[in-house]
């Protein structure tokens, strides 16, 4: 790569991340980014083509603007098009944020240039069922999640005229009301589960595959530091009745999640999971199809500035 090109700078933004956010972020990288190339995502999944474009046009640094599902598609789109010597940075404007949590972003955002704050980062990869039936595959760099938790996801995502309604209304209520009905109905679901090809079958609540201590948010199960590297953290959630989904929600929410009968945390290199009925797979936010799912990870695959 010629000296200049590693100098080329593109942000990829995402106008739809974050709550009423308003313009600030991009007028932030107008004033502090002057020389960089400004791309907007239009719709759901364009962060995965302008990460891959942004690799294929020679841009030295792609620097990731919205939460962690921005982020997330940007790496995928520049990991399937070979860029990992290309640097990709992140700017946090989303909802949760998680995989900045815990890193000190920039004060000025210039200093995403300075390539003493580079650091190779993990990237986990996940294979799960698309809709259609065929095979899928997609880079994580925050965590993914079966059972409970994808099911809330799963649900928030439905395009019912209910959902519509409420998510204009007010979105933190469109949230809880996902959270309320599946709760409802919640029983806990027999897997399945493979750890470093360890096979059990277990009835769980949720299992969560993470590459962040954090998840919806800053919350945790409890682990304050990330799994060690070219490692990945499991932590099954076992199978509890619907008072003891609630209670053990509401030490989560409190961040006293730790030492918990329920939670078992294993720090591993592969997840397999599944299910006799598909469970929902979601992937750094997003639902991305179903089980079986194998989760695994790329050590120092990409250099990351944040
Ligand atoms: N122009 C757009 N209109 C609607 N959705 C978009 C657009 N551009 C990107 N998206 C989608 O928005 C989704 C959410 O974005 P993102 O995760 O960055 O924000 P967030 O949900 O607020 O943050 P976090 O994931 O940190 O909670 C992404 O899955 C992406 O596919």
């Amino acid at each position: 790569m010629a000296a200049d090109e590693q100098d080329r700078v593109v942000c990829v933004v995402n106008p739809s991340s974050g709550v009423r956010r308003g313009r600030t972020t991009e007028q932030r990288i107008a004033a502090e980014l002057p020389d960089a190339q400004c791309w907007v995502t239009r719709y759901p999944g364009h962060g995965i083509a302008l990460g891959r474009q942004a690799v294929e046009d020679g841009y030295g640094t792609v620097v990731a603007v919205g939460g962690d599902g921005t982020l997330s598609e940007v790496a995928n789109g520049m990991l399937a098009a070979g860029g990992e010597k290309v640097r990709l940075g992140y700017v946090p404007a989303g909802t949760c944020n998680d995989f900045a949590r815990g890193r000190r972003p920039v004060a000025h955002l210039g200093g995403l240039l300075d390539r003493t704050r580079d650091q190779q980062t993990d990237v986990g990869t996940v294979t799960f069922t698309r809709p259609d039936g065929t095979r899928g595959h997609r880079y994580f760099l925050v965590g993914g999640t079966v059972g409970l938790i994808s099911v809330i996801g799963q649900r928030f995502t439905e395009k019912t005229p209910v959902n519509r309604v409420l998510k204009r209304l007010h979105l933190p209520l469109a949230e809880t009301a996902s959270s309320l009905r599946t709760l409802a109905r919640w029983r806990p679901v027999a897997v399945r589960l493979e750890l470093d090809g360890e096979p059990s079958h277990r009835i769980i609540t949720n299992l969560a595959v993470l590459k962040v201590p954090y998840f919806a948010g800053g919350l945790t199960f409890g682990r304050p530091r990330p799994a060690r590297a070219g490692h990945l953290d499991a932590v099954r959630v076992a199978g509890v009745g619907r008072v003891g989904v609630v209670g053990l929600m509401w030490r989560v929410f409190r961040g006293a999640a730790a030492g918990h009968p329920a939670i078992h945390l294993q720090e591993v290199r592969t997840v397999r999971v599944d299910a006799d009925r598909p469970l929902p797979v979601e992937v750094d936010g997003e639902i991305v199809g179903s089980t079986p799912a194998e989760f695994s990870v790329h050590p120092s695959c990409l250099t990351t500035v944040v």
